[in-house]
């Protein structure tokens, strides 16, 4: 399991660190990680190490600190190290120190370095760079590794409301923080640096892929159809059969577990997938045990009759699309509920629910929706982020964006509802279905070993479920 601690997890968890340790010991073993990953990026980048030009970007706490001993470790391997200081006159005296005394060169223009060591701001970042910081990282071609996260992006949400560092790769110091897993994108390749803090669970997790795969539900010898759980999937209408034929066909690759179908559209649910059984009407369907409701089943009446029937019921059950807008007209349908119900919106379906947009901080809005809807809330998004009503957050980062496309999110709530039929517990099945989800499609888009991905559409994502599936159980 990976944590992700906040800024204020982080310090609570420093002050005995700092205690114990001599004065910058800390600091220093911190540098010495990243003067370590820089050095092996020079070699890889630029095929050695003695010589190559480094620019150092450094602010005015401890971030600017530790790159300032990283460069003059690195002056001490070779590297022609350069220092660009954002408050000449607030630079961390100690680490200023130890550059001039490695004969580092303190410079006032960026020139034209290998690499950049963005240390401009770290934990106690506030909003976006500010406007000289700005113009410097806006000037630069090389690239940049970031110390502990890339300036300018918010530590604790990810948010990036103006300019800021994209770094292609992050040296994160003693702790994973949220910027990691919710703005991967802007961190690249990713490092993580012990330098002996001992923090407290974090709040906010990402399972190891690995995990994932030893949960996933596979038949045992005593197992049968009915034991692995029976999913009931009420999606798709005459309109949109396509909807049904997705989350019906993600759920019969998902698990072995039986899938049930309620809807207009069991002759072509069938046609692709023989095994699913069909029903006209919830009240034909036969026992489930857990339902998903709502992919392109129409938004009128007699939609909101049937999801009043399935939330009726005692079985989990997963709310997702047409589905969510009309529980966003109707909320009172969750009232009484006796067990799980996860909802699965995309942004718009979040704002049609709540009454506005997730806001920058997409941890805080998904955990205020779950807590006061007490249901289990999965935001889609790069980052997905699955909070339960008791704030328990958990974030799968995809990865790519190849899961970007028609049809995606039938897949995704079809796999959550196999899982949940299996007995999976409301959050873990959600983040375990959105991994396999973004592996399938990152698979699908490099299919048979295509050298560079290309885009797919929901339908060889959903070829690749199996194949995901795999992948996540080879790394247990
Ligand atoms: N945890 C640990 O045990 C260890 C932590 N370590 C390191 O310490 C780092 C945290 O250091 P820190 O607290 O000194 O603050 P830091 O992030 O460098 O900011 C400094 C100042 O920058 C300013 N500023 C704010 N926003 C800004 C913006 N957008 N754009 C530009 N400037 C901005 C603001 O000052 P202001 O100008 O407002 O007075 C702020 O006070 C942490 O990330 C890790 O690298 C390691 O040494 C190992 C041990
Ligand atoms: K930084």
């Amino acid at each position: 399991m990976r944590h992700f601690h906040t800024a204020d997890e982080v310090r609570a968890a420093e002050a005995p660190l700092l205690a114990r340790l001599p004065e910058y010991a800390a600091m220093r073993r911190a540098a010495h990680g990243l003067a370590t990953v820089v050095a092996r990026e020079l070699r890889v980048r630029t095929g050695g190490v003695v010589g190559r030009r480094v620019l150092v970007l450094a602010g005015s706490g401890d971030n600017g600190g530790d790159a300032l001993f990283a460069g003059a470790e690195l002056r001490g391997r070779g590297v022609a190290v350069e220092a660009l200081l954002l408050r000449p006159d607030r630079a961390h005296p100690a680490a200023l120190a130890a550059f001039r005394a490695a004969a580092g060169r303190v410079v006032t223009r960026a020139g034209d370095p290998d690499l950049v060591i963005d240390g401009i701001v770290g934990l106690s970042a506030r909003g976006s760079l500010r406007p000289d910081a700005a113009a410097i990282v806006d000037g630069l071609t090389a690239p940049v590794v970031a110390a502990d996260l890339p300036s300018g992006v918010d530590p604790d949400t990810g948010a990036v409301d103006g300019p800021a560092v994209r770094a292609a790769v992050t040296v994160a110091f003693g702790a994973y923080k949220p910027v990691h897993v919710l703005a991967s994108a802007r961190c690249g390749e990713l490092h993580l640096i012990d330098i002996g803090l001992d923090p407290d669970a974090a709040t906010i997790t990402s399972p190891d892929d690995g995990e994932v795969g030893r949960a996933w539900p596979v038949p045992g010898p005593a197992d049968d159809k009915y034991s692995q759980g029976v999913t009931g999937i009420m999606a798709g209408s005459e309109k949109y059969p396509g909807a049904g034929v997705l989350c019906t066909g993600a759920a019969v690759a998902a698990t072995s577990g039986m899938v049930r179908y309620v809807g207009h559209g069991g002759a072509e649910v069938v046609h692709h997938y023989p095994e699913v059984v069909t029903a006209r009407s919830f009240d034909e369907a036969g026992r489930v045990q857990a339902w998903v409701v709502g992919p392109g089943f129409g938004t009128d009446d007699d939609a909101a009759d049937r999801l009043r029937s399935v939330l009726e019921s005692d079985v989990p059950v997963l709310v997702d699309a047409d589905g969510l807008t009309v529980l966003s007209q109707r909320p009172e349908l969750l009232r009484g509920r006796s067990s799980a119900t996860v909802l699965t919106p995309h942004a718009g379906e979040f704002e049609r629910l709540t009454g506005s947009a997730p806001g920058p901080d997409r941890v805080r809005s998904v955990r205020a929706l779950a807590a006061d809807w007490n249901v289990t809330v999965l935001l889609k998004g790069r980052a997905t982020v699955i909070a339960d009503p008791d704030g328990t957050v958990s974030v799968d980062d995809a990865g790519s964006s190849w899961s970007s496309t028609a049809g995606s999110g039938d897949v995704l709530s079809g796999m959550i509802g196999a899982l949940l039929a299996a007995g999976v517990p409301a959050r873990t099945a959600a983040v375990m279905g959105a991994r396999a989800h973004s592996r399938a499609a990152a698979l699908a888009a490099t299919d048979r070993g295509r050298r560079t991905a290309a885009p797919i559409s929901a339908s060889p994502l959903l070829r690749a479920v199996p194949d995901a599936v795999g992948d996540l159980r080879a790394r247990a």
